[in-house]
């Protein structure tokens, strides 16, 4: 039985590892779950499943939540250390990281440096500390899983050859609800069309980044670290249908892709079964009727973000904390109706060249530089 703990268990990553694990009683057993203002939720979740703990990381809510609410087998616990404590525990085998922005790294971190297998949707934390959070997980034997459907995808089909095999890998986008538009016409995009993914239901947050592509962005500092690549060892492709969830490109030419229809539910559940497979919930492909996948190049002057993903995994040091706390400022901006659509890469841009850039930072630094990223932004304009 593995012992799992879902960190930020009310989102939709959340969620989607809990559909999972109600599918597999006799796999699968929750342990702790996390949230940080739905207490509501938590509790539903909690009467669900009976986890050993439900913590919830805004302390401000101990006079709110009431703990009758929760399962009479769960311990309630409050504040964000709570979420390291059951990150990190001996009852626990496998931590699930569905924690959205860079809140999400410290529990992430504990995870790791307590030897756990780690399920990382998290890209943020990545994105952040690549090469602390890989050292550290190399340091304490932790085994990080790619839950990111493209890094998954790319996890999947790295098993086809050995790394020095590795010509590069080729991340695919969707393109977003804007595909196709040019700079001009995303000038004034309501949030509630950038809202409108067009083939993925996912938190606010990462529904905006795939709209300005800085999802990609992200996820292309993501890759490097993850799979020790170069910069110019990463593509990106657009293919609207969101099937093909990535690819690695060999040395001999061979190209292997994995496919499966758009649901975050295999690859939750990939990481949770790792090394096997088993039967989930998932839709099959339907080989028996006719479909297109197509593939287009991405437009860089239409989502400039995308340009800054490039430059961040050339750079890396500070460049991956401050471009990261800087977009989740302007994502809560332009939610807010404060920014414009083109002010968040543009924004980002700015903070990111007027940072002072050091090519070794630790992790103090970094959270140092993601404060004043933000700040820069509340006062950007
Ligand atoms: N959704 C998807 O399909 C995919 C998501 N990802 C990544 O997974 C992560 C989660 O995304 P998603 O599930 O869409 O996000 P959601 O917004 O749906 O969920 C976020 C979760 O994080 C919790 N949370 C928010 N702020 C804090 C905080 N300050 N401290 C502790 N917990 C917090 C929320 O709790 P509460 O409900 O109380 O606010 C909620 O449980 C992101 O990094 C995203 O990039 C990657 C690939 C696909
Ligand atoms: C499901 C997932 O992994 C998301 O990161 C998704 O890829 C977002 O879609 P975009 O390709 O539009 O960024
Ligand atoms: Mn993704």
């Amino acid at each position: 039985m593995k012992r799992i703990a879902v960190l930020g268990s009310t989102g939709s990553i959340g969620t989607s590892t809990l559909d999972v694990i109600a599918a597999h009683p006799q796999e699968m057993q929750l342990t702790a779950i996390t949230a940080h203002n739905s207490w509501e939720q938590l509790a539903q979740q909690s009467k669900q499943f009976h986890p050993r703990w439900s913590v919830l990381s805004n302390e401000g809510l101990k006079s709110t939540a009431s703990p009758d609410a929760f399962s009479d087998s769960t311990e309630l616990l409050f504040g964000e250390d709570q979420i390291e404590r059951v990150a990190s525990s001996e009852e626990v085998d496998i931590v699930i990281c569905g924690i959205v922005g860079a809140a999400g790294l410290k529990g992430a971190w504990a995870a790791i440096e307590a030897g756990k297998t780690v399920g990382i949707a998290n890209k943020e934390t990545l994105v952040v500390a690549g090469p602390l959070i890989m050292d550290l997980a190399a340091k304490n034997n932790a085994i990080l899983l790619p839950v990111d459907s493209e890094h998954n995808a790319i996890f999947q089909a790295l098993q086809a050859g050995h790394p020095q095999e590795v010509k590069r890998v080729i991340l695919t986008a969707s393109g977003g609800p804007f595909r196709g538009a040019t700079l001009s016409e995303l000038k004034d995009v309501t949030p509630e069309s950038a809202l409108a993914h067009p083939t993925w239901e996912m938190g606010p947050k990462i529904t905006i980044d795939s709209a300005t592509m800085m999802n990609k962005a992200l996820e292309i500092i993501e890759a490097k670290w993850l799979f020790n690549l170069s910069a110019d060892q990463i593509s990106v492709v657009v293919h609207p249908q969101s099937i093909v969830h990535s690819m690695v490109e060999f040395v001999d030419g061979s190209v292997v892709a994995q496919l499966s229809p758009p649901d975050m539910r295999l690859p939750i559940q990939y990481a949770l079964t790792y090394p096997d497979r088993i039967a989930g919930l998932n839709t099959p492909m339907d080989w028996s009727r006719s479909f297109e996948l197509t593939f287009e190049p991405p437009d860089l002057e239409a989502f400039p973000a995308l340009r800054l993903g490039f430059e961040v995994a050339e750079k890396g040091g500070t460049c991956g904390a401050v471009l990261n706390a800087a977009n989740e400022a302007a994502v809560e901006r332009f939610l807010a109706g404060e920014f414009r659509f083109c002010d968040i890469a543009t924004s980002c841009q700015q903070v990111l060249e007027s940072h002072q850039f050091d090519p070794d930072p630790d992790l103090e630094e970094l959270f140092l530089l993601d404060g004043w990223a933000r700040k820069e932004i509340k006062k950007w304009k």
